[in-house]
């Protein structure tokens, strides 16, 4: 299990007072695919970070069960057998292949399964066509998904994500994404995932952190940030909303009635795929809210939120 406990980190002495992380404190069990969410320069990467152990903590402590996981300070390389880190630079080696890059770190000693365990990655990470090509002539997201398959050549047995398929195309990103995940949870290694795209997070993750001003305001299941997402940034993960009276409304929970107080006119339509996205004005405000079919704009339509 992974603990971090009451931890605080700034990058310079003279920042100390306004930390990008402050008192942290949560725990990640073996197996379990913990998201963590929050706005650009909220300390996603630094986390991530700082549990690999490329910083000194200002305060607090992080352990992978009795291992203390410690900063350069006290470690003269950084990093743990047991955890790996794909962050959103890849390091990879340019002048030799794919599947060199890969079994770089697996034994030689057993030729035979180091040849299947390679295999076995690309299949994964969805790469089989370039297991001999060099890395330096790939493309960017084909490079992060050489990086992943690196991560766990040695099986660790957690592994922190930074944005691990922002590179990718979607049509290849649905597909891998339920390769890595359902390959992780199979193996039970515990996976710390850092992501802007809600894809990455709802259909796989047991938990949801949320990082604002410095601290985590929410750590629950996807379903529970569902149902009360406490912040604008945690809706939006969950589709187009409202605020309307200060609460959260999601566009799919407005329905057109007859009468209601909530008026609005029509002032764009979405096409959506399978239904339409309708903006609609108030004097005041900006609604959004699902339709089946575009509406005639201009028209007006009485809306009320879905019980
Ligand atoms: N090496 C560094 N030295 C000093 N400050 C840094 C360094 N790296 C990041 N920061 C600052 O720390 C804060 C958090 O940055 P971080 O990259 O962790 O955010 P993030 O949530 O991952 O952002 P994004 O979603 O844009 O990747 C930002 O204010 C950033 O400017």
């Amino acid at each position: 299990m992974l603990n971090v406990q009451n931890i605080t980190f700034s990058y310079t002495k003279k920042s100390a007072d306004t930390p990008v992380l402050n008192n942290l404190n949560f725990s990640v069990n073996r197996g379990e695919h913990v998201s963590i969410i929050g706005e650009s320069g909220s300390g996603k990467s630094t986390l991530l970070k700082v549990i690999y152990g490329e910083y000194d903590l200002n305060e607090g402590q992080i352990f992978w069960d009795d291992t203390e996981i410690l900063g350069p300070k006290y470690n003269l390389v950084v990093g743990y057998d047991f955890m790996k880190n794909v962050a959103q630079e890849f390091d990879l080696m340019p002048f030799i292949t794919v599947e060199e890059n890969i079994g770089k770190h697996l034994s030689n000693f057993f030729p035979k399964e180091k040849k299947e365990r390679v295999q076995e990655l690309l299949e994964v990470v969805e790469l089989e066509d370039f297991a001999k090509t060099k890395v330096k002539t790939l493309s960017g997201g084909q490079k992060q998904r050489v990086a992943l398959a690196r991560a766990l050549a040695n099986q660790p047995e957690i592994i922190l994500l930074d944005e691990p398929f922002s590179h990718i195309d979607n049509f290849h990103k649905q597909s891998l994404r339920r390769s890595v995940f359902n390959y992780l949870k199979e193996k039970n290694i515990a996976c710390i995932v850092a992501t802007h795209d809600s894809e990455d997070v709802l259909a796989y993750a047991d938990r949801m952190i949320v990082l604002h001003d410095s601290k985590i305001i929410a750590n629950k299941s996807p379903q529970e940030l569902y149902k009360n997402p406490q912040i604008p940034l945690t809706a939006s993960f969950f589709g187009e909303f409202n605020l309307i009276n200060d609460q959260i409304i999601y566009a799919h929970q407005l329905q057109r009635v007859e009468k209601s107080d909530l008026k609005i006119k029509v002032y764009r339509n979405y096409f959506k795929g399978h239904y339409y996205l309708i903006e609609g004005r108030t004097d005041d405000d900006i609604i959004f809210f699902e339709n089946d079919s575009p509406l005639d704009l201009n028209q007006e339509i009485c809306l009320k939120v879905a019980k």
